[in-house]
């Protein structure tokens, strides 16, 4: 593979599975297979599962073979992209996660590095290497959070993922004018997924490919049409963008900054005040959830500061 054909096509507006969580914190699964169902009719670029909002770090190996298999299911039958997440703290259970996923044919897998101890550049090249063999051709998307143990720049990102040909794309969070001015000088070659209501500027300095997306959270299809007025008209999404983040960062990121809840929380509540699936605002045990009384008060807000992403598919 050469630098310029790593980018791998893979791109825009992913919606990531959430997890709908019933009053015994058993998984729903009849819930689960409904909402991928939407999913797909809500026609995104694609649908991928555990993510940090999947909870993907809370679930028995039995619970991440059902998930798998039920998304790939749906997903090969309607031809409908998907991409599995394999990641685990641990990186022994990761890799037998991976080795798991790897017949059910995803678009891509993702990974991130292995997080109780951090590990130095040469232990995760080391890791990657002996991801990318067991992945079989399937191409990786490294997450690296910004709540990992350890949060690569974009000169240590490019100087772990060059060596390991299967690694195509980084899922991260991006950052300010100096943060792009360095994507763009060391991670040109790969495929950049930025946090979702970040996606239109990330587009616009050409450097995100596209989003895991915690828009797609609130509105799967509203995040789609989003995602695709990016192509036509950036100054229009550019605009809508700004609204999103006045509210996340007025209405939805208090419950973190100020009361302590975590981002998968969040997430949930997203998708309640959304109200497009079987998805409650309930975490799994030792996690705390969001009362869902308050997606019921902030849906009408969010309605009034950013119709774009409720209205009828044209
Ligand atoms: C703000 C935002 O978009 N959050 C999304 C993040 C970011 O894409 C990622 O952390 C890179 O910053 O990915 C998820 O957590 C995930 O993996 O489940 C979904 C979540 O909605």
């Amino acid at each position: 593979m050469t630098l310029q054909t790593r980018r791998h096509p893979i791109a825009g507006n992913w919606a990531t599975l959430l997890l709908p969580i019933a009053d015994d914190d058993s998984i729903d699964f009849t819930a689960l297979a409904r909402e991928i169902d939407i999913l797909i009719d809500a026609r995104v670029d694609g649908i991928y599962s555990n993510g940090t909002a999947g909870e993907f770090h809370n679930q028995t190996e039995a619970e991440y073979d059902r998930i798998q298999e039920m998304l790939a299911g749906r997903c090969q039958a309607a031809g409908m992209a998907f991409v599995i997440g394999a990641c685990q703290p641990d990186p022994v259970i990761m890799l037998a996660r991976l080795r798991r996923a790897v017949p059910l044919k995803p678009l891509a897998i993702q990974v991130i590095l292995p997080d109780w101890w951090p590990l130095t550049n040469q232990e995760a090249i080391d890791f990657l290497k002996r991801v990318s063999e067991a992945a079989d051709g399937i191409p990786l998307i490294l997450y690296n959070p910004p709540h990992a143990k350890r949060v690569l720049s974009p000169r240590d990102l490019s100087e772990v993922c060059r060596s390991c040909p299967s690694v195509v794309g980084i899922k991260l969070a991006d950052g300010d004018a100096e943060w792009y001015a360095e994507a763009r000088a060391h991670l040109s070659e790969f495929s950049l997924f930025v946090p979702g209501h970040h996606l239109a500027t990330g587009m616009n300095a050409g450097v995100a490919a596209g989003a895991f997306s915690n828009v797609a959270c609130l509105s799967p299809q509203g995040a789609q049409a989003w995602t695709d007025m990016m192509r036509t008209d950036i100054e229009a999404a550019l605009s809508i963008e700004k609204r999103i983040c006045a509210f996340m960062d007025d209405h939805v990121v208090p419950f973190r900054r100020d009361h302590g809840f975590s981002n998968a929380a969040l997430d949930k509540l997203l998708a309640a005040i959304g109200n497009w699936g079987p998805v409650g605002t309930r975490l799994r045990w030792p996690y705390r959830s969001i009362d869902g009384q308050n997606a019921e008060t902030l849906r009408e807000t969010a309605h009034a500061m950013i119709p774009e992403l409720f209205a009828p598919r044209r």
